[in-house]
C-alpha cells in the first residue's frame, strides 16, 4: 500500500491488550521488547516518536462496573493500569539504548514525572521518546481518547494506533470473520459507519484537529516502520 502522506512525528497508541501475548494477564516481557525494537526501528528512521498505552492486559474500569462496583474506581484501577505498561515499555526502550521518559497524567513523582505539555515537547524536542501513562487522567474516558488529546498536544502528523487487528473492517473482524476490509476512509464514514475500533470521542478530536489516524497490527514486527516508509499493511483515514 502506498502511505499518502509522509510523517515526521507521531503519536503511537499501543494496544495495552497486546502486552500480554499469548499469557492471559499481565505483561510478556517478549512482546514489550519486540514493541520497543519496532519504536527504535521508527526512529532510526528519523521519526519523532510518542506512545500512549493502554491498559487492558490489567484493568478496564468497565469490569468493575458491569459487577455493580463504582465506575470512577474502576477507572482509576485502569487508569494506574497504564502506568505499569508505561514503565515496563520504558524498561524495554532502555534495555535498547533508546532515551525514554514517561510522563503521567495523574502526579506520581516517586515513580514518574507529572504530565504537562512543555515538558513533553522539551523532552520530544530533546530527542526522547515520551511515554504518556495515565490516560487523560480522567474517568469515563479511554486511551484512545487519550491518544487523540496528546497528539493534538504534540502537534503530531498522525495517530497511529496499534492493535489487536490488521485495519478498519465494516465490523468487528474478530466477530465476523467475513468482515470488509478498508484500505482508507474519512473521520466522517468511521463515525457514521460506527465503526468501533476506536472510541467516538477520539475520532471526533482527531477529525476537529484535522489529524490522520492509522490502524495497524501491532503484533506485525516491523509493521509500524513499514508503514511510515510508505509499504506496509494499514488502513489511513484522513480527510
Ligand atoms: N469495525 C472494526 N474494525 C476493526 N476492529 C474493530 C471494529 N469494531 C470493533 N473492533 C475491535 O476493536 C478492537 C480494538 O479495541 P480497543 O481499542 O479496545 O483494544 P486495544 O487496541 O487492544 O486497546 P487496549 O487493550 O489498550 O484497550 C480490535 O481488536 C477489534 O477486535
Ligand atoms: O483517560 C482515561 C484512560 C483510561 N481510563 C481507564 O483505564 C482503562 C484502560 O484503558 P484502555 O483504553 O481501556 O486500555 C480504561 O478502560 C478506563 O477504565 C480512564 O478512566 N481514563
Amino acid at each position: 500500500m502506498t502511505n499518502p502522506i509522509r510523517f515526521q512525528r507521531v503519536l503511537l497508541k499501543v494496544s495495552g491488550e497486546a502486552l500480554m501475548g499469548s499469557q492471559g494477564f499481565g505483561i510478556d516481557v517478549a512482546v514489550a521488547d519486540r514493541i520497543a525494537g519496532d519504536i527504535a526501528e521508527a526512529r532510526k528512521l528519523g521519526v519523532e516518536v510518542s506512545v500512549v498505552i493502554g491498559g487492558g492486559n490489567i484493568f478496564r474500569g468497565v469490569a468493575v462496573a458491569s459487577k455493580g462496583g463504582d465506575r470512577v474506581t474502576g477507572d482509576h484501577m485502569g487508569m494506574l493500569a497504564t502506568v505499569i505498561n508505561a514503565l515496563a515499555l520504558r524498561t524495554s526502550l532502555t534495555k535498547l539504548g533508546v532515551d525514554t521518559v514517561v510522563l503521567s497524567a495523574i502526579p506520581m513523582p516517586e515513580i514518574c514525572e507529572s504530565f504537562s505539555q512543555r515538558a513533553a515537547l522539551s523532552h520530544a524536542g530533546a530527542g526522547r521518546v515520551v511515554i504518556f501513562a495515565g490516560g487523560t487522567g480522567n474517568p469515563f474516558f479511554t486511551t484512545d481518547s487519550a491518544a487523540a488529546l496528546r497528539a493534538a498536544e504534540m502537534g503530531a502528523e498522525a495517530l497511529f494506533k496499534g492493535t489487536q487487528v490488521d485495519g478498519i473492517y465494516s465490523e468487528d473482524p474478530k466477530k465476523n470473520p467475513h468482515a470488509e476490509r478498508y484500505d482508507q476512509l474519512t473521520h466522517d464514514e468511521v463515525l457514521q459507519r460506527g465503526l468501533a475500533v476506536m472510541d467516538v470521542a477520539a475520532v471526533a478530536l482527531t477529525r476537529e484537529n484535522r489529524i490522520p489516524i492509522v490502524v495497524f497490527s501491532i503484533h506485525q514486527a516491523g509493521g509500524f516502520a513499514d508503514i511510515l516508509r510508505g509499504e506496509g499493511r494499514a488502513t489511513f483515514v484522513s480527510d
